[in-house]
């Protein structure tokens, strides 16, 4: 999959200078981040709506559509599929290590009950009063 979002990318920024009247590409650079927001959180609105209804094959095709849209707004903030990669590779050797810590909290031994010594303050406060 990600070789396919790769040429993606470097065909967004093969297209992003072209002419912006015959390409979409162009067309959304030219009309700047913004624009480009907006058309990422719509396709991912479509995505969640055909995906509630049931609708897979909907699903596919705006998620084509989410990804191309994603590689626009990465061309245009710099961002290259590589450092997203990057971070997620990092984050799942973080898991990796995690699951292999005990899943529940860790269970220590309970403590021995310290023996209450209790005070003979009574027993002491009758002898006083007896003097
Ligand atoms: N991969 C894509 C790609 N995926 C989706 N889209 C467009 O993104 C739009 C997303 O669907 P929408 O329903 O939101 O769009 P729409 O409602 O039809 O029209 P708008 O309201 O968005 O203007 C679709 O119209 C698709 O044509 C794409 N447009 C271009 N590419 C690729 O980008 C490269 C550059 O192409 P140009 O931008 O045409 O130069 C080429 O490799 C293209 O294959």
């Amino acid at each position: 999959m990600s070789d396919s979002i790769e040429r993606l990318y470097q065909a967004v920024i093969a297209a992003k200078d072209l002419d912006p009247a015959t390409s979409r590409t162009a067309r959304l650079f030219q009309r700047g981040p913004a624009k480009m927001a907006k058309k990422l959180a719509e396709e991912a609105i479509e995505v969640v709506i055909d995906a509630v209804s049931g609708k897979s094959d909907a699903v596919i095709r705006e998620s084509a559509d989410l990804f191309y849209n994603l590689a626009v707004l990465w061309a245009s903030a710099g961002v290259k599929p590589e450092d997203v990669w990057r971070e997620m590779e990092r984050r799942e050797r973080l898991l990796g290590i995690a699951e292999k810590l005990p899943k529940s909290p860790v269970k220590l031994p309970k403590p021995a009950p310290v023996p209450v010594v209790r005070r003979r303050i009574v027993a002491l406060e009758n002898r006083l009063r007896k003097r």
